[in-house]
């Protein structure tokens, strides 16, 4: 849970805000700096951009530099974190006041689950968003899956470039290792997604009778009637002409199906929302349990586009899931009217400012 939270220079902001244990709203104008708060909270917690893939986006026009630093307090524990990124690409991060050498030891302190107006995306886009999406998961429950994601790209990286140069000496031990790193990382997505899918399925079931009975499937990102490494013989061919690998982890992907049917083709705009939204809580409540840092739940701008029902089964969830809590909305009134079941800490955000109501 973030106490104190100051910010210099991220987008058009500079603040200094006691946050509310439980939920917090930032309500004022369109381009006010709302959502430039989740920003500097996610830009602590991951070190860039949610909205961006990179910090760049996030720093002042007329900055070098941004700096965001809050205390982190779970349990009786406080914890000073700090991270300040600059226009020429260095980054310096803190925790108490001493140096990280990784920015992942940010995100362990500090878990974010974001949901946003783009949410959807990660049902309907790319499949890269969905592998962040289940490497985050994994990370915040399996303390050894960093070391072996770093594993598995190193290897993949090694070999793409021998593949690259048209070469094949060398390929069978990198093939070797890329089947040895990708299967051990695979069996850590597979277990977390297991727990993950109750979750889900308790999730989706609760925020809507039309989005029950969803399921998620996981795919490993090769053939798996066979091992990593006879999948990769038996793609040798076209790897070695087209100069990648073709399978493996890094293909990974989730499919959402509603009875049977790919959810992306035939579900509403706004129940895809609830599905993402749905996704995003099984992801909290997972790391709410499983481990040692209780999530916050960064909101942007979510209940557009639901119905008012919908909009307070949201908020209800929320509230159950017990994490704090950070919402943006352009009206004061409109989270509000659907919040019920623990305090509410109002912001007033204009031209960069943030004041406590
Ligand atoms: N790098 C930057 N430096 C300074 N200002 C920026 C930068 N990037 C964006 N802005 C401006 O910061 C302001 C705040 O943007 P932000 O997205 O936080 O607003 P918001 O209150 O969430 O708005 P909305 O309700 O429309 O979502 C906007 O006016 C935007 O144009």
């Amino acid at each position: 849970m973030i106490k104190q939270l100051a910010i210099e220079g991220v987008r058009n902001l500079d603040a200094s805000v006691s946050l509310g244990s439980s939920a917090n709203l930032l309500y004022g104008r369109n381009g006010s700096g709302k959502t430039s708060v989740l920003e500097a909270i996610h830009l602590l917690a991951v070190g860039r951009s949610f909205r961006a893939n990179s910090a760049k986006p996030v720093i002042g026009f007329d900055r070098d530099h941004c700096l965001v630093t809050a205390t982190v307090t779970e349990g009786n524990r406080n914890q000073q974190l700090g991270i300040q990124r600059s226009k020429d690409g260095s980054v310096i991060a803190r925790i108490n006041g001493e140096a990280v050498t990784s920015l992942a030891m940010l995100a362990e302190v500090l878990p974010v689950v974001v949901m946003d107006s783009g949410i959807v995306s990660l049902i309907d886009g790319q499949p890269e968003g969905r592998r962040r999406f289940i490497d985050a998961s994994v990370f915040h429950v399996e303390q050894s899956f960093l070391p072996a994601w770093r594993r598995f790209q190193r290897a993949l990286r090694q070999r793409n470039a021998g593949l690259r140069r048209g070469t094949l000496e060398g390929d069978e031990a990198w093939r070797r290792e890329v089947a040895s790193a990708g299967q051990k990382l695979t069996e850590m997505r597979s277990v977390a997604l297991d727990a993950l899918q109750a979750r889900f399925v308790a999730s989706a079931e609760a925020l809507s009778d039309d989005i029950a009975g969803m399921a998620l499937v996981f795919r490993a990102g090769w053939d798996k009637t066979v091992g990593l490494l006879e999948a990769l013989e038996r793609s040798l061919e076209s790897d070695r002409l087209q100069g990648f690998t073709h399978v493996g982890p890094h293909r990974a992907d989730i499919k959402l199906l509603i009875d049977g049917r790919p959810a992306a083709e035939v579900m509403s705009r706004g129940q895809l929302k609830l599905a993402a939204t749905a996704l995003k809580l099984a992801q909290g409540g997972l790391i709410a349990q499983q481990s040692r840092s209780t999530p916050v739940y960064l909101v942007d701008d979510l209940l557009a586009e639901l119905d008012s029902g919908h909009s307070r089964a949201v908020c209800d969830q929320l509230v159950a899931a017990g994490g704090q809590v950070v919402f943006t909305a352009v009206d004061r009134d409109e989270v509000p009217a659907f919040w019920s079941g623990s305090e509410l800490t109002l912001f007033h955000v204009e031209q960069g400012s943030v004041v406590s109501v």
